[in-house]
């Protein structure tokens, strides 16, 4: 509980609890510090894996044994487990949930469309229908932010605004419209206040590293001190509107403080095109061109990005060029091998 005493009376505001899947992943460790510094607490799902994946969040856990301090809560569940979601609603009790969780690469899902379906398109339908069945039972307001994607416009020629028509390219981007349209009609249907972000790609420091931005900075730090001779991209003609992950995040939570719930393009709203190369691979299908148009939540939300696309690249080459550096002193002292890419 948050207090305020100013000597006559005291006023106690409820915390705010806010429940998070993907909090693993760049934009939720971006969002939980956003929301951990409005004074929320943060449930965040994770999934259970042989290896430990929670390096993004690490900076911020707090062991639960302090229970004062430690305000971001972890809890094992999956997308792909609709009981263990209407279990954690129901023990959290949250005010806004974020659906952030996703096989998120692009590529990939044309190797695994199945899975990337499952978790992708049937993970929201899952997450939605344990929020709305959680609101019934117990009469509590839930609000949900659904992560849509621009990769949802996929052929369709730019700008992309809320109006433009999907033609998603890859099964990532099928199984997001899915989601898109998910989420609609739970609003429609059962008045859930649900929203879609449609999110241009956003980067950082912590990008994956297997997506193009942060494969070409680890790659130019690597370069820099020498452990890397080479870098192998694929389409180099493809245009991205690239902004900060952290400006992003902050998009999300305003979406859900509005009276009625919407959907939003969040962008820049200036292109770049891939332009580095080795050798070239090519998608099965390709996303063109993709720049947004993002005036209604300029208008409506007040919201706009405060990283452009220079100071997002130089962000992101200086962090990995530290990376390199205590590599190459790993390397050096034998801990490590120069040949090991990311
Ligand atoms: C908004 C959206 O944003 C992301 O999807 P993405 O745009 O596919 O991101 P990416 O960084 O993998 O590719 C960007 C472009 O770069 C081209 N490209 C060239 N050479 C390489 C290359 O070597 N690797 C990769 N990965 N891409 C390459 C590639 O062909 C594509 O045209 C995800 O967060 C997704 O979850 C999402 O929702």
């Amino acid at each position: 509980m948050a207090s305020e005493n100013n000597g006559s009376t005291a006023v106690e505001t409820p915390r705010k609890v806010a429940l998070v899947t993907g909090i693993t992943g760049q934009d939720g460790s971006y969002l939980t510090e956003l929301l951990l510094s409005k004074g929320y607490e943060v449930h965040g799902l994770i999934r259970r894996s042989s290896n430990f994946n929670t390096q993004r969040i690490n900076h911020i856990y707090i062991d639960p044994h302090n229970a004062n301090k430690a305000l971001m809560k972890l809890h094992y569940a999956d997308l792909s487990d609709a009981s263990s979601l209407r279990r954690w609603l129901d023990v959290i009790k949250p005010d806004e949930v974020y659906n952030l969780a996703a096989q998120s690469h692009v590529a990939v899902s044309f190797e695994i469309p199945d899975y990337t379906a499952d978790v992708v398109a049937t993970g929201a339908l899952r997450l939605l229908e344990a929020v709305r069945s959680h609101t019934v039972d117990s009469g509590r307001t839930v609000k949900y932010y659904q992560a849509g994607s621009s990769e949802m416009f996929g052929a369709t020629p730019p700008p992309q605004s809320e109006t433009t028509p999907f033609h998603p390219r890859s099964p990532y981007a099928a199984s997001k419209v899915a989601a898109h349209w998910y989420t609609v009609n739970y609003r429609e249907a059962y008045g859930l206040f649900a929203c879609n972000g449609i999110l241009f790609n956003h980067e950082s420091p912590r990008r994956g590293e297997n997506f193009v931005t942060r494969k070409i900075t680890r790659a130019l730090g690597r370069i820099k001190v020498g452990l890397q001779r080479k870098l192998f991209l694929g389409n180099l003609q493809a245009s991205r509107d690239w902004g900060f992950a952290g400006d992003y995040v902050e998009a999300m939570w305003l979406m859900l403080q509005q009276e009625k719930a919407d959907d939003y393009v969040v962008a820049t709203e200036e292109s770049h095109t891939v332009e580095e190369f080795l050798e070239r691979y090519f998608r099965p299908a390709e996303v063109d061109n993709l720049k947004g148009d993002a005036s209604k939540a300029k208008e409506v939300l007040g919201w706009k990005p405060k990283v452009g696309f220079e100071k997002l690249v130089k962000m992101m080459v200086d962090e990995d060029l530290e990376i390199a550096k205590r590599e190459k002193l790993l390397v050096d002292a034998g801990h490590m091998d120069a040949q090991q890419q990311p």
